[in-house]
């Protein structure tokens, strides 16, 4: 039963809208642009910023509100009166309805300040998604996929977290400890002083500590990417690892790699108890302090208890913002680095793309045509392909042979621009390939790897891949060209079993059948197999081309293969040594002229007896 294909429920409108709001403020600071792009949001930001203000207004209320209460309970002690009682009663309640009114705040603050950083997550990672789908096949030679997937993972997560970890931490600290120290140094200045003496030591402790464990983090993520690496090789390759019996060697460099883990895991629990230690130990001085010389003016009639209890209670609740500015400090160098990282990212060049001006390919004859291409590897010291001249009209199949390196995927790898060439042109149908759209290019040219990939889902989205609205019919006839009907009709759920890392097991060639179909749906105008029968035995690799012949018929197809016997059929061949053409001509001719091609096909022709006499 066919269903819903990959890609058909795709809604592009907001993503766009997402990814083009990512890519503003191009040049400016990381942590400017984080900070604009989150105010974005404005209505929620708003309400986060609003909210934090009367939160912590509110929460500087309570310490004044406790020292009345205290200075009330004592005079209702002391002089037993009905409107002291009362007094202390609603000092009471608006304590109650203060605390609770806080609450509420916090909570709206909480809420909206993550809110807001969930939203700038989810855009990030679009514009992020976006922009790995982009990028040339060349940027993805240069950078690791395990750097990407930190860059999408890890940095993004410090620029998500920066609004409420930094933004909305640094107003709430502002207003917490700027009016707090105003409050407390304007009832006395002395006391003042004393209860916020501990500011600047645990300020300064606490930002060392978080500097420190960021750092220490930084390394170990890099000790834990090791540990992944080693494990991911090892699953990957455990097969090898048993047949070599190298369970003993496997387990000692998993042992390295986590034991280099596990110490800089205890290093950072050091710097944290170490760290919170003295912190605490600070306060409490502080708070002894203001005990010692507080109690000598209570004492002397200098100050009630209440406003000796209000300064205490203030130094509680300054305490905890106090320690929180280390984790502020953090989440701005935080974002600092990771936005550096993310947007330098963002904002790289795609060096192929549709030109502003490019027009959607046209294809009428379907005449694919390469004139005196040459084509260099970016960094790499000699070129790859030189000179490559030839024409093929539809209808025809090109075979390309020739050693392994001598640049016969190069060359197929250029007609739908994984990368461009250095010198020369590509045309289909008189249109050069770098001046229509990319979309409309590799629609038209559908190239069938060496590698086979098969995404986590149902055969039949495997095969629609490129075309999510193909109809069952198209894609059962690509999958009966391509040999693989009959097996999948054998399957459990047949068009609809999942395959890939969790589903059904494929084989090799059943593997490279099922990309040959993917290909097929598309029906494109060039179609290249790149090595793409090997793992097909001869027999059903005949009955394929049999099938395919009249797909074949309207467009070009180029057949790279290391196997004559795939490839004698086309209408010419192509001989490549060093990224040059040496020979070219139909089969016949080719053996006619005895030169490297005869001797190929002489050597894969040979019985294994003659080539053992001939050593
Ligand atoms: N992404 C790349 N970056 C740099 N050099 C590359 C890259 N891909 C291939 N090359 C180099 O270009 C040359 C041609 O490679 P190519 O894969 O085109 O050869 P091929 O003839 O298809 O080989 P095979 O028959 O083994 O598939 C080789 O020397 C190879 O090392």
């Amino acid at each position: 039963m066919i269903t819903l294909k990959a890609g058909r429920d795709r809604s592009r409108g907001d993503a766009l809208a997402h990814v083009a709001a990512a890519h503003r403020g191009r040049g400016q600071s990381p942590l400017r642009r984080i900070t604009a792009y989150s105010l974005r949001h404005y209505w929620q930001a708003s309400l986060a910023i609003g909210a934090t203000i009367i939160a912590s207004g509110l929460q500087l209320m309570i310490p004044r509100l406790l020292g009345h209460a205290v200075d009330q309970a004592q005079t209702t002690l002391t002089v037993a009166g009905e409107g002291a009682q009362q007094a202390l009663i609603w000092t009471a309640l608006t304590l109650l309805i203060v605390s609770v009114a806080r609450g509420l705040f916090t909570l709206v603050q909480n809420f909206y300040s993550e809110a807001v950083g969930h939203h700038v997550g989810y855009e990030l990672r679009l514009a992020f998604y976006d922009k790995v789908q982009r990028l040339s096949y060349s940027y993805h030679d240069r950078m690791h996929s395990g750097d990407l997937i930190t860059l999408g993972l890890l940095d993004l997560d410090g620029l998500r977290m920066f609004f409420s970890t930094g933004f909305i931490r640094t107003i709430l600290l502002t207003v917490l400890i700027g009016v707090g120290a105003y409050m407390l140094l304007s009832t006395d200045v002395l006391l003042g002083l004393l209860a916020l003496s501990f500011v600047p030591f645990v300020a300064w402790r606490s930002s060392v500590a978080q500097l420190t464990l960021r750092k220490t983090w930084l390394v170990l993520q890099e000790r834990l990417s090791v540990l992944t690496r080693v494990m991911e090789e090892n699953l990957g390759g455990i097969r090898v690892v048993r047949a070599f019996s190298g369970q003993k060697h496997e387990l000692e460099k998993f042992e390295t790699a986590s034991k280099s883990a596990l110490e800089l895991a205890h290093q950072r629990v050091l710097v944290r108890v170490k760290n919170t230690s003295m912190m605490t130990f600070s306060f409490f001085a502080a708070m002894g302090l203001v005990l010692w010389f507080g109690g000598v003016k209570v004492i002397a009639g200098e100050m009630s208890v209440g406003t000796l209890a209000s300064f205490l209670t203030f130094m509680t609740i300054l305490q905890m913002p106090v320690r929180q500015l280390g984790l502020m400090v953090n989440s701005f160098a935080r974002a600092s680095t990771c936005g550096t990282r993310f947007f330098a990212f963002l904002d790289a060049p795609i060096d192929i793309e549709s030109k502003p001006e490019a027009a959607p390919l046209k294809v009428k004859e379907g005449t694919l045509r390469f004139e005196d291409v040459h084509f260099t590897y970016p960094g790499a010291s000699h070129p790859t392909l030189n000179g490559i001249s030839f024409e093929a009209h539809a209808g025809q199949t090109i075979g390309i042979v020739g050693a392994p390196g001598s640049g016969k995927s190069t060359l197929a790898h250029l007609i739908p621009r994984f990368y461009d060439v250095t010198a020369g042109r590509i045309l289909i149908d008189g249109q050069d390939v770098r001046d229509v759209t990319l979309q409309s290019l590799r629609r038209s040219v559908a190239v069938v790897q060496q590698d086979t990939f098969l995404f986590t889902t149902t055969i039949e989205n495997n095969i629609a891949y490129g075309d999510p609205w193909a109809k069952e019919r198209k894609i059962e006839r690509a999958a009966e060209s391509a040999q693989l009907h009959n097996y999948i009709m054998g399957l459990p759920a047949d068009y609809s079993t999942v395959v890939g890392e969790r589903g059904v097991s494929l084989s090799g060639g059943q593997r490279q059948r099922l990309s040959i179909a993917r290909s097929l749906v598309l029906k494109p105008a060039v179609m290249v197999f790149d090595d793409s029968t090997a793992a097909i035995d001869a027999g059903t690799e005949h009955r394929i081309r049999s099938a395919i012949r009249r797909y074949a018929k309207d467009r070009v197809t180029l057949v790279i293969a290391h196997r004559l016997s795939s490839l004698m059929h086309a209408d010419f061949i192509l001989f490549l040594e060093d990224g040059r053409i040496v020979e070219q001509g139909s089969h016949a001719e080719l053996l006619e002229r005895g030169g490297k091609y005869r001797a190929l096909y002489d050597l894969q022709t040979r019985p294994a007896d003659d080539l053992e006499a001939a050593e």
